[in-house]
């Protein structure tokens, strides 16, 4: 999966037959060498997207430490991966009273704790139980690794972002540059459908999209795509919702069993990935993420963010969007809002 993001290391066979080395049948070959190491936590690890997801972070060579927290099953998930011959060492904690410990001194935090949805659900559906998990974690964060780069799965991630950043925010903890919501499957998912639509190498496609991550608040701007793509409007409109409505395609999909894990732990394992390519010097890397932000009217909005060793490095902003898109960043604004405000309330209460 990496391939898309790093180039990999091409190994000959003709190489081999030279060598006295052995042939290497391990995926190691498939990454460049690396310069530094990081310790990248997950809370949420044992679940539909934090195993899968903790499976690539133990095959990203950045990760040396991989810190595995949930409430349950975590000494297994450990104990799993743990056997994976790649260099990150990995722990499992299980339970709050394991918490502060688990997320000590990490660089990288990502997570995918809390319920799902079901079918005839929002993900405002999730807020009640949600708040809370998302809050607990953010408390915990800011007592044990104030200076971690955080990234938040947990739905609604409108209002999660809002509710970690006003903990941090109490605790004294609060860097605008270290929260991020992680709506980089919004992206994933926008590359594949152009690409599929057009008949392209989904590997080459890259579509900003940009609000936040809910139905209407997902502003896809295929008019700034590359390559460059044009639809027939009615096309455009559908093509549009069918991003906004992705995540409940898979979870009517699913039928009651959750919802998107796999596609969530891959674009997951992108985000972490940019984060320690970003940390560990890397120029240029650009990801979209929700962040506090002050280019809209909503004080948290998604756009392409240049990442750095402290997080957000610069904000890229709207750039320039066209009516269909206006129209869409209209409607998006004040559901973003309302979701907002109840994260804020919620942690002030
Ligand atoms: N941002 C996105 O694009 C996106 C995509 C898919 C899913 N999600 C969201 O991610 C979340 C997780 O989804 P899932 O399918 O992995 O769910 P899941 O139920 O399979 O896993 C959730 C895990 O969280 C754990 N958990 C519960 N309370 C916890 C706590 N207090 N501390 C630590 N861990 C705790 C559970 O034990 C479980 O292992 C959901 O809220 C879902 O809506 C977001
Ligand atoms: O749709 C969901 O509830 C999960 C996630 O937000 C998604 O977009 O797949």
């Amino acid at each position: 999966m990496f391939s898309r993001i790093v180039r990999p290391t091409v190994v000959s066979a003709r190489n081999f037959s030279t060598s006295k080395q052995k042939p290497q049948n391990n995926l190691h070959n498939f990454f460049p060498p690396v310069k530094n190491n990081y310790k990248v936590a997950v809370c949420g690890a044992s679940g539909g997207i934090g195993q899968p997801l903790s499976l690539l972070l133990k095959i990203n060579p950045l990760v040396t430490e991989l810190s595995l927290y949930d409430i349950v099953h975590t000494p297994g998930v450990a104990a799993d991966l743990s056997h994976i011959e790649t260099i990150a060492k990995v722990k499992g904690y299980n339970g709050p009273e394991n918490l502060v410990t688990a997320l000590r001194n990490a660089d990288v935090i990502i997570i995918p704790a809390g319920v799902p949805r079901k079918p005839g659900m929002t993900r405002d559906d999730l807020f009640n139980t949600n708040a809370g998990i998302v809050r607990d974690l953010a408390k915990a964060a800011a007592e044990a690794a104030p200076k971690a780069l955080i990234g938040i799965i947990t739905n609604p991630v409108n209002s999660a972002v809002p509710i970690a950043c006003e903990v941090l925010k109490k605790a004294g903890k609060l860097d605008p540059k270290r929260v991020f919501g992680i709506s980089t499957l919004d992206i994933v998912r926008a590359n594949t459908f152009v690409a599929e639509a057009k008949g392209l190498n989904p590997k080459d496609v890259n579509v900003p999209v940009i609000g936040g991550h809910s139905g209407v608040t997902i502003i896809p701007l295929i008019s700034r795509a590359t390559p460059s793509v044009s639809f027939p409007a009615d096309q455009l409109k559908a093509l549009t919702t069918r991003i906004q409505e992705a995540g409940t395609e898979v979870v009517k999909a699913k039928a009651g069993a959750g919802s998107a894990t796999l596609s969530m732990a891959y674009a997951g394992a992108r985000f972490a990935n940019s984060l320690l390519r970003a940390l560990n010097g890397e120029a240029n890397v650009i990801e979209p993420a929700y962040v506090i932000s002050d280019v809209t009217e909503a004080p948290y909005f998604s756009t392409p963010l240049v990442l750095g060793k402290n997080g957000i490095e610069k904000n890229l902003g709207l750039g320039t969007l066209n009516d269909f898109e206006q129209e869409l960043l209209k409607a998006a604004i004040p559901e973003l809002k309302k979701n907002i405000e109840a994260g804020v309330k919620f942690a002030n209460q």
